[in-house]
């Protein structure tokens, strides 16, 4: 190429070189733009209208009738032959202070406490994932306080986990307890498509010190679906931003099913086709793109331990959402109603919960340990229904005989509630748990 080539194709290749687009189609879920056919799909561009000046939108497909547009806002008030121009793509500038702090998709406080400090340095809220060879591996073990967890399924420093479960089975509570007991010097909460007064219920359930270190990104779920899906990556930009100012970041996204149910409704008004129960494609191409973003350290970043929620309503924990998502973690923790109908909270059901940062996570003697735990809890789940029934015999087989003895205790131990004290290092409990003589009642 001559140097005049290489000029020519930047200036094709520049937002700013692109001419002015017009909207030629406007449906409550989108829109259709002619004249902007040389921007790739992901740009951003604004809208200008007379009823909805400056309304921002992504580029999401492009088909014969023009391009796709979804739009971070209502389409209330757009009409074919509104104006559009190319935008740059969003990046926001962490700042410190942010943490405590209450933010909405684009960055802006929505907690009346004044305006935003800025960082110095932009964290696009679309960027590829570190590379895998310069990421570290897991860090060292995270106490979360929670028994469930740092027995049976530990979280390192620098994990990716999911926490899988029904609807009003513990997840925000456990989510919050989680918040308050993990040390890290920084926390995000993505509120990600929740009702809005769930918001002032999990700042309400922090404690000071926990509020003081955390920044929270919201998109109710009446916000538009680009809106939603927008939070998601802002959440993950300020958890990048902290972890690139060297801070050790706790990231909480709730939820990544409604993540994708919002890349759902955009992929659908877009024209793709509903591939795996309704899901468009591109949603599981997504979900890699952003929940390869957290993880273990890099030479220029500190981790982000990530921790996101996935809604497994009716308890199908197969569906295409979950079964993705399961893939990409290092783990998940599985909520269980029937055992929340117990009275066991946080209700997590450590037979079918996994950390893949076993068995280095655990020291040998504590590795021992949870075998143990969990083949007691395991041997009791083989014979409950024929206890229940008086059916079991008590001597007939020595195994189980501990196993009743000892599995009530040990989910005793598990249950937890927020303001309850807790142990930093639960292994010496159980080991005394476990020791003593079964009482013969
Ligand atoms: N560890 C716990 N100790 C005591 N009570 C708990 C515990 N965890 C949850 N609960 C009770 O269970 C209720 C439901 O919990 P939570 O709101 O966390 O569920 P959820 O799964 O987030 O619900 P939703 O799906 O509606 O958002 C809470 O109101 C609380 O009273």
């Amino acid at each position: 190429m001559t140097p005049l080539d290489i000029i020519a194709d930047a200036c094709r290749r520049s937002p700013r070189s692109v001419r002015e687009g017009r909207l030629v189609g406007v449906t409550a879920q989108g829109a259709t733009a002619s004249g902007l056919g040389r921007l790739p799909i992901g740009s951003r561009v604004r809208i200008v209208a007379p009823l909805q000046d400056g309304l921002l939108a992504d580029i999401v497909g492009s088909d014969s009738a023009g391009t796709r547009l979804a739009c971070l806002g209502s389409t209330d008030g757009l009409a074919p032959g509104g104006r559009i121009t190319a935008e740059p793509a969003a990046s926001l500038h962490p700042h410190p202070n942010w943490r405590g702090r209450i933010l909405d998709a684009f960055g802006q406080a929505l907690d009346g406490l004044g305006p935003l400090a800025h960082g110095s340095r932009a964290c696009p809220l679309r960027r590829p994932a570190p590379d895998a060879a310069v990421r570290r591996g897991f860090g060292p073990r995270l106490s979360t306080g929670i028994h469930a967890i740092d027995l049976f399924a530990p979280l390192c420093e620098g994990q990716r986990i999911g926490i899988f479960a029904g609807s009003g089975v513990g997840k925000s509570v456990l989510m919050n307890m989680i918040a308050d007991r993990t040390p890290a010097d920084a926390i995000v909460v993505g509120l990600i498509g929740e009702r809005g007064r769930e918001l002032r219920a999990f700042i309400d359930a922090m404690t000071p010190q926990t509020r003081s270190r955390t920044t929270i990104v919201i998109a109710t779920s009446d916000s538009a679906a680009a809106v939603r899906r927008e939070a998601a990556y802002a959440a993950t930009a300020v958890a990048e931003g902290f972890a690139a100012q060297g801070m050790v970041t706790l990231l909480l996204m709730d939820s990544i099913t409604r993540f994708a149910m919002a890349g759902r409704e955009i992929g659908l008004a877009a024209g793709e086709p509903p591939a795996v129960r309704g899901f468009p494609p591109s949603v599981f191409a997504e979900l890699p793109r952003l929940l390869e973003r957290t993880g273990p350290a890099t030479e220029s970043a500190a981790p982000i331990t990530a921790i996101y929620t996935v809604l497994v309503d009716g308890g199908d924990h197969d569906e295409p959402v979950a079964d993705a998502v399961r893939g990409i973690l290092d783990g998940h923790l599985v909520l269980s109603r029937a055992i929340a109908e117990r009275g066991r909270l946080p209700a997590i059901d450590v037979l079918r919960s996994v950390s893949r940062s076993l068995p280095e996570a655990h020291g040998d003697d504590e590795l021992t340990l949870m075998r143990e735990a969990r083949g007691l809890l395991s041997d009791m789940a083989d014979v409950e229904a024929v206890v229940r029934l008086g059916a079991y015999e008590r001597g007939s087989n020595a195994r189980t005989d501990r196993a009743i003895a000892l599995a009530p205790r040990i989910e005793s131990f598990l249950t937890q509630s927020p303001r309850q004290p807790f142990e930093r290092l639960p292994f010496a409990a159980l080991t005394d748990l476990l020791k003593e003589q079964p009482k013969d009642d």
